[in-house]
């Protein structure tokens, strides 16, 4: 048996890692970190036996911080994708190519609802994936809100983007409110195609969102809706509960 404050839980997303003790796990908001550099040299003065680890980025931040925990004497575990598991069969054919941050979304959002569900991860890039008793049918990966920005003005000569993100969806009167309420619209549409999905087949469901930029879903969502601070956090407390302190 594991104390819960012993255990680190560590989310290397595309664009920073995030962690938090699994005793804060529901609670607080996770520690931010822009580098890896900068994330090693504020774990050196943290006490913790265990480290659990989602990445999704390059092959060397896990082998860092595997060495960290080796020079520590920290027990390192870093969680991938599965075929199966806590009831979810993945429908890729090679489970190894899908981010594990997509699969432990799943993991997490089959905890909060017993429906059919589809669990949207709003950040960097937006994932969707569907779930109907306890199956993975499939899901959708779109760039993010600042990525399609991005796009738009690499790609055209005369469109430019401004960074503030609107706080409702309205038309555009010049070019940069264009590309912010554009950005905004396509966000949004994913999550209309998701309930669109789901409803051709069924009429009872949930939807659970996650993400930085969950909030820009506020506008439109409804009452099937479950909000999760931190989807990847959740489902890796997920599984250094059932291995360590269960
Ligand atoms: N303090 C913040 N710093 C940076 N981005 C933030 C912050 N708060 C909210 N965001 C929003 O969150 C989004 C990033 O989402 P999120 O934190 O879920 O992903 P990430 O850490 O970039 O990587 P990943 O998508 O792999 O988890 C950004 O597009 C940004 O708009
Ligand atoms: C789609 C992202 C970038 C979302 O963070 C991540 O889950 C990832 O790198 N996935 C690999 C490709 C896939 O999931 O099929
Ligand atoms: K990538």
């Amino acid at each position: 048996m594991v104390s819960e404050q012993q255990v680190l839980l560590v989310d290397a997303g595309n664009s920073r890692i995030k962690s938090v003790l699994l005793n804060n796990a529901n609670v607080a908001e996770p520690d931010v970190h822009l580098s890896l550099d900068s994330f090693l040299g504020w774990l050196k003065n943290k006490n913790f036996s265990h480290l659990y680890l989602s990445n999704v980025g390059k092959n060397d931040i896990s082998e860092r911080i595997a060495s960290f925990c080796v020079e520590q004497n920290v027990a390192f575990i870093e969680i991938f994708t599965e075929k199966e598991n806590f009831g979810i069969k993945n429908r890729y054919e090679n489970v190894s190519r899908m981010g594990v941050d997509r699969w432990l979304a799943m993991v997490a959002a089959q905890e909060m609802t017993e429906k059919p569900f589809c669990v949207i991860d709003v950040g960097t890039a937006i994932t969707c994936d569907f779930v109907v008793d306890g199956q993975h049918l499939g899901g959708w990966i779109t760039p993010g809100y600042h990525l399609m920005q991005d796009a738009l003005v690499k790609n055209t000569a005369r469109v430019f983007a401004k960074e503030a993100k609107p706080s409702q969806l309205a038309p555009g009167t010049y070019t940069e409110e264009c590309v912010s309420q554009g950005c905004l619209a396509a966000v949004n549409g994913v999550y209309l195609s998701a309930v669109a999905q789901l409803a051709s087949e069924r009429s009872d469901f949930a939807i659970i969102i996650g993400g930085g930029d969950k909030n820009m879903l506020a506008i439109i969502e409804s009452t099937d809706t479950i909000r999760s601070a931190n989807l990847v956090v959740q489902g890796l407390a997920r599984y250094a509960r059932s291995q360590l302190v269960a």
